[in-house]
C-alpha cells in the first residue's frame, strides 16, 4: 500500500506503508502508481516527496512473490511505475531513511533528486539474489555515478553508508533530523524547475577510455570471483549496456538478462538461502520451546578459555558484539602473543582484560572454552568451572566434535551447558552451531541464539552427536576424497572438479589450510590410528569398513599443510598459502597403491563430484533421521554460511532436491554396489522413503521425517 497525502499546500507526499522492511509487493506497486498519477493530475501539486512508512525507505521488490510468476505479473510492474515518476513534470525527490535496497535504490534513482538521512544506506543486493537490478537499476546507476563505481555497487552487491552515497553522488543532500520535512522543504524549492537533465533517462553515460578493454577485464575479474554463478556476469553486461546503448535499448536489454535469471535454478537457490538464513532464528525445541516464547537471560560479560587460533577469534567476536571480556590462558607465550593479536583485530583494547588464571571467570554471565580438543582437557576445565563460575553462568565448549553431555556431566549445572561451535576465523565465519545436549534447558538455547544474533552469526540450534551437524555431514566427504586419491585420483583433479562446483577451495587445500593434524588427533582419540592399534591389523580397514591411512600417513611425514609448508600440495615456507604441486606427493600416492596392490583408474569430475557430494548428501539425511537438525533448510544454512557451499547451488539438501532425490538414490546405490566396504555410501531409509513418496518439495521433507525421535 502507499499513503498519499498533501502537506504545505502544495507537496504530494506518498509514503510506502509494507512493514517490516516497505517491500514492493503487488499492492504497494498499485498504490505507487495510483499515487503517482493522482500527483500527475492533481493542479495543487506542485512537487512530490516519495518515503517509507515508519522508517525504513524500502528493502526493494517483494522476494516473497519472486517464485510465483502471477504474483509478479500482477499489479504494475515496477519498470512501468519508474517511468512514470521519471517522467513527472513536477520535482520527485526520495526521502531515504533506512535503507533503499534493489527496487528500493531503483525508485530513488527514477526519482529527480535524492535525501538522505546521515545513518541510512543504499545498494542494489540484487546479485546475491542470483539476479541483477531488472527495474532499470542496471541503466541509471550507471549514468548517475559512471560506469566504475555503479559496476562495482552492482556487481558486488555492497551496502554503500549515506557519507559514501553522497561522495559519490548517488545521494544529493544528507541530513540528521528528519528526512521527510528536509526533502519537504527541499522539494518546495525545486518547484517550477527544469527537470530535464535530473532525470538519469535522459543521460548518456559518463564517457569511458578503452570502454572494450574495460569490460573484457571486467568479465575475467567477475569470473574468476563468481565460482560459476551466472548473475554477476549477466550484471557485468548489462552495465555494458548501459555505457553502450540508448537508454531503452539498454533497458530491453536488462529485461532479456533479467527473465533468464529470474527463471534459473541458480536464483531460486540464492533466494532459498536468503529465507533459509533468517528462518534459522525461529528455533524449536521437543518440549515444546519456542524462540518466540522462551526468555532468555541476558549475557553482558563472558569468559573465553584457551587462546589459540579459536579463542582469539571468539574473543573478539564477544568484544565486537559489545560484550566485556576476560581471556585467560595458561601459556604466558600464548598469553603475550593472543594480547597483541586481539588488540591487532580490536584496534585496540575493546573491552577484553586477560589472565592466566581461571578464576578470572568466576563473574562472567558466560564462559567459552576453547581449549585443545582433547576430552581429559576438557573435562578437567569444566570441573573447575563448575565451583568458579556464579550460579547462572552458562558454559559452552567449542568443541568441534566431542559430546556436550559428557562435560555437562562433569559439572552441577548441566541445564546451563552447551556447544557454542565457531568456524575459523571465528570473528569473521558468519556460522554458529548452537549445541543442545538432551540436559541442556531451553532457555541457554534461547541465550546463546540471541547472543549468536548479537554477533552478527547465522545461529542454527543443532542437537549433540559427533561432529554435530557440519563436521559430521564433512567425515564422509574427506573420506571419499581419500578413497578416490588410493583409486587413482590426484588432489589436484579432486580439488579441480569441487572448485568448478563452486566451492571456494577443493577439500585437499581446505584440508592444508585447517592442518592435517586437527583430524589425525581426532582419529587417536577415536582409536583408529596410533598406539592402539595393533601391527596385525590391516592398514586399510577398520571395523569391518574401508578406511584410508593416507592423512595418518601425512602426519607421520611430518605433512600438516600449510604450517609446515607441506601438506596435500607444496607452499613456499611454513604459514605460505600459495599451493603448488608437489611431485613428491605423486610418487607417494604411486608406491602406496603399489603397496597396497591398488590399480589406478582414470576418475573423472563427475564420479568426483558424485563420490564426495552423494556421500554428504546422505549424511545429511541421517542427521534429519536422527533428529539432530531441525530441518534440511538448517543443514543447509550450516553448510552456505560455514563451508563454503556456493550460495547459487542453495546447500546440500536444496542441491539433492534440485538434482532429484531419485537420481541421488540411484547414484548412492551404484558407487555403494562398486565399493560395499563403505557404509557412508549406502542410501539412507529417509532418502529411499521421500523418494518412494514421489520426491516432495524440500518444504514438505518434515511430513516423511515426522516421528522420528528429535534430539534438539
Ligand atoms: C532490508 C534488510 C537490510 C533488513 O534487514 P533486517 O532489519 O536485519 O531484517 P531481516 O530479518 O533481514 O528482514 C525482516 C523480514 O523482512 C523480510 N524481507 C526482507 N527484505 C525483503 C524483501 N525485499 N521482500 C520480502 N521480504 C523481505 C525478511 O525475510 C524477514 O522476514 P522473515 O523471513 O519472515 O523473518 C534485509 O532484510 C535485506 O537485505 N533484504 C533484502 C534486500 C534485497 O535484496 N532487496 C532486493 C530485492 S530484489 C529487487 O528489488 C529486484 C529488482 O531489482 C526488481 C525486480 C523486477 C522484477 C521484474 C521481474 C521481471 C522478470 C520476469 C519474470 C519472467 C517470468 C516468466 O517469464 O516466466
Ligand atoms: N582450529 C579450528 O579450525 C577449529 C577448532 N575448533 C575447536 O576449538 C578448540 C580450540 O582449537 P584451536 O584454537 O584450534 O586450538 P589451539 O591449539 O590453537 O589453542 C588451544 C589453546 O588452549 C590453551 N590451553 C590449553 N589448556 C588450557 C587451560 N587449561 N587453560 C587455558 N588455556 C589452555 C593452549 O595453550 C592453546 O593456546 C578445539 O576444541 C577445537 O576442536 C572448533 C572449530 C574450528
Amino acid at each position: 500500500m502507499a499513503q498519499y497525502r498533501i502537506v504545505s499546500g502544495s507537496v504530494a507526499v506518498i509514503s510506502i506503508q509494507n512493514p517490516p522492511v516497505n517491500a514492493l509487493s503487488a499492492a504497494v506497486r498499485e498504490g505507487l502508481l495510483l499515487s503517482v498519477r493522482a500527483a500527475a493530475s492533481d493542479p495543487l501539486v506542485r512537487s512530490v516527496v516519495i518515503s517509507g512508512h515508519n522508517g525504513p525507505f524500502c528493502g526493494g521488490a517483494d522476494i516473497k512473490e519472486f517464485g510465483n510468476v502471477s504474483h509478479l505479473e500482477s499489479g504494475p510492474h515496477l519498470v512501468e511505475i519508474f517511468e512514470s515518476v521519471e517522467a513527472l513534470a513536477k520535482p520527485v525527490v526520495a526521502a531515504i531513511e533506512g535503507f533503499a535496497l534493489g527496487g528500493g535504490l531503483e525508485l530513488a534513482l527514477a526519482c529527480h533528486y535524492r535525501f538522505g538521512h546521515s545513518e541510512a544506506r543504499v545498494g542494489l543486493p540484487e546479485v546475491s539474489l542470483g539476479l541483477l537490478p531488472g527495474a532499470g537499476g542496471s541503466q541509471r546507476l550507471p549514468r548517475l555515478l559512471g560506469v566504475r563505481a555503479a559496476l562495482d555497487m552492482i556487481v558486488t552487491g555492497r551496502h554503500v553508508a549515506a557519507g559514501e552515497a553522497l561522495k559519490l553522488g548517488l545521494l544529493d543532500r544528507l541530513t540528521d533530523g528528519n528526512t521527510v520535512d528536509a526533502a519537504v522543504r527541499f522539494a518546495q524549492s525545486a518547484e517550477g524547475k527544469p527537470l530535464d537533465d535530473r532525470r538519469l533517462g535522459n543521460r548518456p553515460c559518463p564517457p569511458l577510455e578503452n570502454i572494450d578493454a574495460f569490460f573484457e577485464e571486467a568479465l575475467i575479474h567477475a569470473r574468476g570471483r563468481a565460482r560459476g554463478a551466472a548473475a554477476p556476469l549477466a550484471c557485468v553486461q548489462a552495465v555494458r549496456g548501459a555505457a553502450t546503448l540508448p537508454f531503452l535499448k539498454g533497458m530491453e536489454l536488462e529485461k532479456r538478462l533479467m527473465e533468464t535469471l529470474m527463471t534459473s535454478g541458480q536464483a531460486q537457490a540464492s533466494r532459498y538461502c536468503f529465507f533459509t538464513e533468517r528462518g534459522a532464528a525461529r528455533w524449536t525445541t521437543p518440549t515444546g520451546a519456542r524462540w518466540d516464547t522462551c526468555r532468555a537471560r541476558p549475557i553482558s560479560t563472558a569468559a573465553v578459555i584457551g587462546l589459540g587460533t579459536m579463542g582469539r577469534g571468539i574473543t573478539v567476536a564477544l568484544a565486537r558484539a559489545g560484550l566485556s571480556v576476560v581471556a585467560v590462558e595458561t601459556q604466558e607465550h600464548q598469553l603475550d602473543e593472543a594480547q597483541r593479536a586481539v588488540s591487532r583485530m580490536l584496534k585496540g583494547g575493546g573491552g577484553v582484560s586477560y589472565s592466566a588464571d581461571l578464576q578470572a571467570a568466576a563473574g562472567a554471565d558466560l564462559v567459552v572454552e576453547a581449549v585443545f580438543e582433547d576430552m581429559a582437557v576438557k573435562e578437567e576445565i569444566f570441573k573447575q568451572l563448575s565451583s568458579v563460575c556464579k550460579p547462572g553462568a552458562l558454559l559452552a565448549t567449542n568443541t568441534s566434535s566431542l559430546d556436550i553431555d559428557r562435560l555437562a556431566s562433569c559439572t552441577l549445572r548441566p541445564e546451563q551447558v552447551l556447544g557454542l561451535h565457531f568456524f575459523a576465523p571465528a570473528h569473521v565465519m558468519r556460522l554458529l552451531e548452537v549445541v543442545s545436549g538432551p540436559r541442556t534447558s531451553p532457555q541457554t538455547v534461547a541465550a546463546a541464539m540471541q547472543l549468536g544474533r548479537r554477533m552478527g552469526k547465522v545461529s542454527v540450534a543443532v542437537g549433540n552427536c559427533p561432529g554435530f551437524v557440519g563436521n559430521r555431514m564433512l567425515k564422509p566427504y574427506l573420506e571419499q576424497a581419500y578413497f578416490l586419491l588410493e583409486e587413482g585420483a590426484s588432489p589436484e583433479l579432486v580439488d579441480a572438479a569441487l572448485e568448478e562446483f563452486g566451492f571456494p577451495m577443493g577439500v585437499f587445500k581446505m584440508s592444508d589450510l585447517s592442518g592435517l593434524d586437527i583430524g589425525w588427533r581426532v582419529r587417536k582419540e577415536e582409536g583408529l590410528t596410533g598406539p592402539g592399534v595393533t601391527a596385525d591389523q590391516p592398514m586399510r580397514t577398520r571395523r569391518g569398513r574401508r578406511y584410508s591411512p593416507l592423512g595418518d600417513l601425512m602426519c607421520e611425514e611430518g605433512r600438516y599443510g600449510q604450517k609446515t609448508g607441506r601438506g596435500w600440495y607444496l607452499y613456499d615456507r611454513p604459514g605460505a598459502r600459495v599451493a603448488r604441486s608437489d611431485p613428491w606427493l605423486r610418487s607417494f600416492l604411486e608406491e602406496y597403491r603399489e603397496r597396497h596392490g591398488l590399480l589406478a583408474r582414470r576418475i573423472d569430475q563427475q564420479e568426483v563430484l558424485e563420490r564426495c557430494l552423494y556421500a554428504l548428501i546422505n549424511e545429511g539425511f541421517r542427521v534429519l533421521e536422527d533428529g539432530v537438525a531441525a530441518s534440511p533448510q538448517n543443514i543447509d544454512a550450516i553448510y552456505v554460511f560455514g563451508y563454503g557451499w556456493p550460495k547459487h547451488r542453495g546447500g546440500p539438501m536444496f542441491y539433492a532436491a534440485q538434482v532429484g532425490l531419485a537420481r541421488v538414490l540411484e547414484g548412492l546405490e551404484k558407487y555403494h554396489k562398486a565399493h560395499p566396504d563403505s557404509p557412508h555410501l549406502q542410501p539412507c531409509s529417509l532418502l529411499r522413503r521421500l523418494v518412494a513418496s514421489g520426491s516432495p518439495p524440500i518444504h514438505k521433507w518434515s511430513e516423511v521425517v515426522k516421528g522420528h525421535r528429535s534430539q534438539l
